[in-house]
């Protein structure tokens, strides 16, 4: 366990007004009854001591779903690899208890165990990116009457340029040859989905929750029908890993893809993660590395790939250690607690958020929640829309609350079940009411920052 005398604050001075300092009891709204409510939740909350064990910066960080915050044991591991690599050099490889040369393969065992996957199914490699063009080269070879690809309007970006580039490597038009799920509200409809998935599409690509609105998707019967069409299916699992337990073993979803950096705080840029499903193992992989070797014979060198079973063979190059060390911290954090208690430890975060957030839309009529409301319908966090999104974000985060802003009119608050208390949305609830009631969003440029 961290000390006490551990520096819990301060480790990034952002300079704001600090949220201690500011007055949300000029006229306000009272919120004296959802705070009591939340100091009971915080305080019988059996994960509360979690959140001494990471870095958190000052005011109130609500944006774990972009980069999940530090904890020790990630910046214990990172250092640990520096130590080795200063003593050991390249004994490191191979040097106990915990040699770089097994880490990702220990990483994906306990990453299996997060989504409901077999070890042998799951490969810490890579980025996001580059293992959906991976899998999408090795598994997806577009047949005739089965050209099409299914994807939806409100998926990632980086996924739907790695999408419409496969098509065209193929010799595909991704102009004909994709069919979009279509959005009027930034959710998609589920019968909708099911129902584009025709005899003609042989490829289907979603995310298991929704990066903008934060929709959960139904993952059992969505893979259900793919497996009833002959369609091949694929999910982005960035915004829901270490939020909420998957089954994607027993689903039978054929592969996934996805981030560590987010909800399982591995770092910036932590080495990705893939899936694919057991019965696509005799599938050699389309860009085959030394890395995704058997083990026991990687180091023989010779012409010919002997690969590793299963889903190692997606390894391409040598794993990036500084960025898998974190991966290896944080992990048994994770297995220690068990997803299931972070998933209804979120559920009720945002639950909180959500009633909050509806008693301030009743004040401000332009404020609206996009995020379903149903708890399987959702993922681990809240949108809020407003024409002046862009400009509250910044308030929130002079105020400090930090939340991200996604264009057009999307402000996300991501509590994260490890280190977020019941308590901080009600004081950054406080600080919105007051933000909008007083409009001192428009001290603020429109527009986004570079990063926003
Ligand atoms: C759904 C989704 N997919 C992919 C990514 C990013 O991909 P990469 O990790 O390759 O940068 C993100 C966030 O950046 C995301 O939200
Ligand atoms: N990788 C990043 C690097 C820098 C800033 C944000 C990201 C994100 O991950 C954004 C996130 N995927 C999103 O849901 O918008």
């Amino acid at each position: 366990m961290v000390s006490s005398s551990h520096p819990r604050v301060g480790v990034l001075e952002w300079g704001v007004k600090g949220v201690a300092g500011f007055r949300t009891d000029v006229n306000g709204k009272d919120w004296q009854a959802l705070r009591e409510r939340a100091l009971t939740l915080d305080a019988s909350d059996p994960l509360r001591s979690m959140r001494d064990r990471f870095y958190l910066p000052q005011g109130i960080y609500l944006d774990g779903n972009s980069l999940g915050l530090l904890s020790v044991d990630a910046e214990q591991a990172v250092l640990g690899v520096l130590e080795t690599w200063k003593h050991s050099g390249i004994d490191g490889w191979s040097s106990e208890p915990d040699p770089w040369f097994s880490m990702a393969e220990s990483c994906a065992k306990g990453v299996a165990t997060l989504i409901g996957a077999k070890p042998s199914e799951v490969a810490v490699t890579g980025s996001t990116t580059s293992n959906l063009h991976h899998l999408l080269a090795t598994l997806h070879k577009p047949r005739a009457g089965k050209r099409r690809v299914l994807i939806d309007a409100l998926n990632f970006p980086t996924d739907v340029y790695a999408i419409k580039a496969h098509v065209a490597n193929q010799g595909g038009d991704p102009e004909r040859d994709l069919v979009w799920v279509d959005s009027r509200d930034g959710h998609l409809s589920i019968d909708d989905l099911l129902t584009q998935m025709r005899d003609d599409v042989g490829l289907a690509f979603f995310s298991s929750v929704l990066y903008q609105s934060g929709q959960r998707l139904p993952i059992a019967p969505i893979a259900a029908r793919a497996r009833s069409q002959g369609i091949l299916l694929g999910v982005d699992l960035s915004h829901s890993i270490g939020a909420m337990p998957h089954a994607l073993h027993d689903d039978q979803v054929d592969f996934a893809v996805w981030c560590h950096y987010k909800y399982l705080s591995a770092g910036p840029g932590a080495v990705a993660g893939l899936f694919i499903h057991e019965r696509h193992h005799a599938v050699p992989p389309a860009f085959p590395g030394w890395w995704g070797s058997d083990k026991t014979r990687q180091f023989d060198m010779a012409p010919s790939f002997a690969r590793a079973k299963g889903a190692g063979a997606f390894q391409q190059g040598t794993p990036h250690m500084l960025s898998l060390a974190g991966l290896a911290g944080v992990l048994p954090l994770f297995l220690d607690i068990g997803i299931d208690r972070i998933r209804e430890k979120s559920l009720a975060l945002t639950d909180l958020l959500m009633e909050g957030l509806e008693q301030l839309g009743a004040l401000y009529p332009e404020l609206q929640i996009g995020t379903p409301r149903a708890a399987e319908a959702r993922g681990g966090h809240v949108a809020l829309l407003h024409p002046h999104a862009d400009r509250i974000a910044k308030a929130l985060k002079e105020h400090g609350v930090t939340p991200d802003f996604r264009p057009p009119n999307i402000v996300r608050l991501a509590p994260v079940a490890l280190y977020t208390q019941f308590a901080d949305l009600v004081t950054t609830l406080e600080v919105l009411d007051r933000i909008l009631r007083e409009r001192l969003y428009e001290a603020h440029d429109a527009g986004r920052n570079v990063i926003a």
